[in-house]
C-alpha cells in the first residue's frame, strides 16, 4: 500500500516513486549497514529498524542459534517474512542483513518501499571491521575473506540490480556517508512523506544507480 500521496510518477520499473518513503541500506557484512542506519535515522529524526535485530527479538534468540537450529534456509525464511513485513511500513530507515537481496522476492519488495543504497565495500575492511564480532555464523570459517570474496561475487550484481545510489565507504567517512545519503533521500523521496518538502540540489559524490541504468536504457529515472 502506497505511504502518501501518489504525485510523483517513476517511470523506472513501473515503480511510482511515491511509494518510496523508506530508506532501505543494502551491502555485505562489514558494510556498516547497522551503523550507518543508526546515525542516519537519527539525523533525519526516522525510526531505526535492522532486520537482523528484529528477527532476534521476535525468535528470542540469537543469529547464530538460528542458524544451528534451522540452517541459512530456516534464516532466509525467516528473514523474508520480517523484511515483508517491515517493508510494509512507512519513513523508516530499514538496515537489512548482507544475504538479504538473495531471494527475488526480497529484492522486489526492498525496491518497492524505500530509496535502496548500496554501501560498497572492498573484502579487505569488510574483513578488518568483522574481524572480532563472532555473531555471523558465515564468518566462523577458517579463511573469512575466501568467504567474503565468494558472497560478494555472487551479491554484488543482485546488490547493484537493487539499489538505486551506490556509496563507496572505504572513501567516504561514516558522517559523510550519512550526510550524503540524508541529503538524496531529502532530494528524491522526502517530500513523499506528509508535510516535509523535497530538497534542491544533487549530493555531491553519489551515484544515482537509477539514472545511470535510465540513462543506459533510454528511460528517465526519478
Ligand atoms: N564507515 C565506517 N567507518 C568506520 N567503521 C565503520 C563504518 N561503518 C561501520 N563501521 C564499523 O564496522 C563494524 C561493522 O559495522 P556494521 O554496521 O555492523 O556493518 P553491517 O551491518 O553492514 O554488517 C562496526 O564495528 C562499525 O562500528
Ligand atoms: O551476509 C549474510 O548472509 C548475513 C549477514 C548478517 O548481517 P550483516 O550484513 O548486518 O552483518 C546477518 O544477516 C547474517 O549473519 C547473514
Ligand atoms: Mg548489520
Amino acid at each position: 500500500m502506497p505511504c502518501t500521496t501518489p504525485a510523483q510518477v517513476n517511470t523506472e520499473r513501473g515503480i511510482p516513486l511515491a511509494e518510496r518513503t523508506n530508506i532501505v541500506l543494502v551491502g555485505p557484512m562489514g558494510a556498516g549497514k547497522s551503523t550507518v542506519g543508526r546515525h542516519l535515522a537519527a539525523r533525519l529524526q526516522m525510526p531505526f529498524v535492522d532486520s537482523d535485530r528484529e528477527l532476534e527479538s521476535r525468535t528470542g534468540v540469537d543469529i547464530p542459534t538460528i542458524f544451528e537450529y534451522e540452517g541459512e534456509e530456516g534464516f532466509r525464511r525467516r528473514e523474508a517474512a520480517v523484511l515483508e513485513d517491515l517493508c510494509a511500513r512507512c519513513g523508516i530507515v530499514l538496515a537489512t542483513g548482507g544475504g538479504a537481496v538473495m531471494r527475488p522476492e526480497n529484492r522486489e519488495q526492498l525496491q518497492r518501499c524505500g530509496l535502496v543504497v548500496y554501501l560498497r565495500t572492498p573484502v579487505t575492511l569488510q574483513l578488518k571491521r568483522t574481524a572480532r564480532d563472532r555473531n555471523r555464523p558465515l564468518l566462523q570459517t577458517e579463511d573469512p575473506r575466501a568467504r567474503l570474496e565468494a558472497l560478494l561475487e555472487v551479491r554484488d550484481p543482485l546488490y547493484r540490480e537493487v539499489a538505486h545510489l551506490i556509496v563507496d565507504t572505504d572513501r567516504e567517512h561514516l558522517r559523510s556517508t550519512v550526510r550524503l545519503i540524508a541529503r538524496q533521500y531529502r532530494n528524491e523521496c522526502a517530500g513523499n512523506r506528509p508535510g516535509t518538502q523535497p530538497g534542491k540540489g544533487r549530493a555531491p559524490g553519489a551515484r544515482n544507480n537509477q539514472k545511470r541504468k535510465a540513462a543506459r536504457s533510454g528511460h528517465r529515472g526519478a
